[in-house]
Order: C-alpha cells, then structure tokens, then sequence
C-alpha cells in the first residue's frame, strides 16, 4: 500500500491544476455578469445550470460519481452566481412602476386568488385562469403573463409548501402581496340543503380550513379536488343536490349556487397571503424582503445565519423550512424579513448570508400588506 503522504502528493498535484481551472472559470463568470448587468438580466439562468450539470455527468468515465458531480458543479455554480451578484451590486433588474400586464391567477373566475388580483391591480386588469400552482409559474415563464397571483400562505392551515416549492425551482421574483379574509361557504345547486348533500368537493385548503364543520357530517365523502372556484363550476355543471362544493360567496354567485352553509371556516379570523410574482424585482419603495438558502447541516449554522438579523436590529417576520427532496434531510429555508432593500443594512445582511449560506436566492422586495 502507498503511503497517505503520496496520496496526498497525488491529491496536491490534481489541486493544483483544479484551482488555475477554477480561477479561469470564475473570470469568465465574471464577464458574464458584465454582460447580464449590460442587459438588465437575471443572475440565476436555471436551463442553463441544468446543461452544465448534464454534462458534467455525460463527461464521468465512472457513473457511480453522477451524485457527487452534480453537487460539485451546483457549488461551482453557486459561488460563480454569489460573484456575479457582488459584480453586479444594486443593479439587479427592476419592474417598472407601476406594473403593467396581463396577469395570470391560480384557479378559475370566482378563485380567492382572482379576489386578491382585483384587490391588487384592480377589477378591470386582464387576467388569466391557471388551474394548477404551477402553471401559473410556467406562464410566467413562457411570457403568456406579465405577473402571477398564488396564496402562500394561511392563518389557521399555516404555509402553502407547494408554492414555496416552486417559488424556490423557479427563478421568480416576489414582487407584492396581499392579505383577504377568507370565508369559506358550503355551496350547492338550487335545492341542496344540509340533507341533501353526500359529497363535498373543493381544494385541499378548502376541506382543512373547515374541518370542524365537516366533523359535524361525518356522512359526507370529501373530494380533494382543484380550486376552490374549480370545486364551485363541478358542482354546478353536475346540477347534483348530493354534491356541494367548498368556495367562496363571489364563486357561488358566478356558478349560480347557493349558499347552504355560509362562514364555515375554523376560525373567525381566518385569512390567506398572496403573492404577486413577476420576472424582475418590484420598483424601489419596498418595505419588506424575502430569500432563500440552505446550509450544511451542522452545528450553529442556522444561529450564524440568524444571528446577522438581530446584529443589524432587523426584525424577521417569517421563517419556513422545506425538505430538499434531492438531498436526504437537507432543507431549504425561506424567510421574510422588514426592511428596504436599498437600505446599507439589508444590503449588509444580504451580502453577509449570501457568503456564508448555499443557494443563496433574493426572492422578492415588496410593499407589504399591513391590516
Ligand atoms: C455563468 C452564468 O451564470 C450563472 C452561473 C452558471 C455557471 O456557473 O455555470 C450558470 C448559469 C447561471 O445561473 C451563466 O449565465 O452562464
């Protein structure tokens, strides 16, 4: 067997050809950011990391690598992206004021989503239905809409981790938000009552957010189904008084159903958070931020992360952790916290979690939506 020491050669020598290559590598990145910064573009190009990492595994003479590869070129590609966002400084791409365009909402007409648009840009905005989470993101992504609407987040049911998942896979910006009340309605055709009903339709935050209604009719079936708005158009073109649907008063009202059951959510103050999505950060005036990261899971590196905020007296206003489903018990944490942007002191926290965290991603700087 050789000796450690002449591994170690072994290992010193590939370094020393592996650091000239890195440095070669990172003076590229760099002019890349010259040229994104030229262009107003996005730092994050995620098609184009998803071929690096292709290759990457197509170039292995040993497979059994493709794992190891893949998480050497993201770290690769991690730092290429921390330097040129340092290069690219406050010049990250911008919307302009005010924002223009068509909008696409998750649901169908009557969705609370569509409520929180014409409560953000305004009744008269153009808009889109999109039926799943995603396909909001994949419009957004394909230029059919200008900005998307999705609820993030609920009072009593707590995060919608879908969104978050997608929010951390695309390559989005936050740029708004809005709070509604939300009451949830037992919905049927002409004639259904509480005895008619056997089934209930609607989407899974529908059911969870009135559970302790549907406790009390342990008879009925309930039907996870699409939107709550989707659950509402079901049940009114199946013209069944044995099905009813869980929506709101404005999705009753389109369908032409009636409300069996009105106020039937768990709580009295019931609410969700919905998001505004676009393809650049919001214009200046933003009060509140949002990112996301990951760390190695070691001792203190969450608190050396966390502790940057109480540092510079910023105040955290939510955190939330999300499994990394291609590394076991890894998580991806998103947080939202007040300040501006622009500020010396978010700008400082930025830079100091971004050096010390992995996939470090500005989610969003936006007005928040105070009650
Ligand atoms: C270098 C670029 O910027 C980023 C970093 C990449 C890399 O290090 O290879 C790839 C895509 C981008 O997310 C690029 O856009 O090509």
């Amino acid at each position: 067997m050789e000796d450690l020491a002449d591994y170690r050669r072994e290992i010193d020598e590939i370094d020393s050809q592996l650091i000239p290559l890195f440095e070669r590598r990172m003076d590229v990145v760099r002019e890349v950011a010259r040229f994104k910064k030229a262009r107003n573009m996005q730092v994050l190009q995620r098609d184009r990391e998803r071929v690096v990492l292709d290759k990457a595994v197509a170039r292995l003479r040993d497979p059994g690598y493709a794992a190891e590869a893949e998480r050497f070129m993201n770290a690769v590609m991690a730092i290429s992206r921390a330097a040129q966002r340092r290069d690219i400084g406050g010049a990250l791409p911008r919307e302009a004021a005010p924002l223009t365009g068509k909008v696409g909402y998750y649901g169908a007409p009557g969705s609370f989503s569509e409520q929180a648009l014409a409560d953000y840009f305004g009744e008269d905005r153009e808009r889109t239905a999109c039926a799943e989470f995603e396909d909001v993101f994949t419009a957004l992504r394909d230029g059919e809409i200008d900005y998307g609407v999705l609820p993030i987040e609920n009072s009593s049911t707590g995060a919608i981790t879908r969104v978050y998942d997608l929010l951390g896979g695309y390559g989005f910006f936050i740029v708004g938000e809005r709070r509604l009340r939300i009451h949830q309605n037992l919905v049927g055709v002409a004639g259904a009552t509480l005895d008619t009903v056997r089934a209930v339709y609607s989407h899974e935050q529908g059911l969870e957010q009135s559970s302790r209604f549907l406790a009390e009719h342990p008879g009925w079936e309930q039907a996870v189904f699409h939107s709550t708005a989707e659950s509402a158009r079901l049940v009114a073109a199946s013209g069944d008084p044995a099905k009813a649907a869980i929506a709101s008063e404005r999705a009753a009202a389109l369908y032409g159903l009636e409300i069996i059951a009105p106020a039937i959510e768990n709580s009295r103050h019931n609410a969700t958070r919905f998001i505004v999505i676009g393809r650049a950060l919001a214009p200046a005036g933003a009060d509140k931020v949002s990112l996301a990261f990951s760390l190695d899971n070691e001792s203190g590196t969450l608190y050396n992360t966390l502790r940057h905020f109480a540092d510079r007296r910023i105040n955290l206003v939510k955190i939330e952790s999300r499994p990394i489903p291609e590394e076991l018990w890894s998580y991806r944490f998103y947080l939202d916290f007040e300040g501006d942007v622009d500020s010396d002191d978010v700008r400082g926290v930025l830079a100091e979690i971004s050096a010390g965290a992995k996939d470090f991603r500005l989610l969003g700087a936006y007005r928040s939506d105070r009650d």
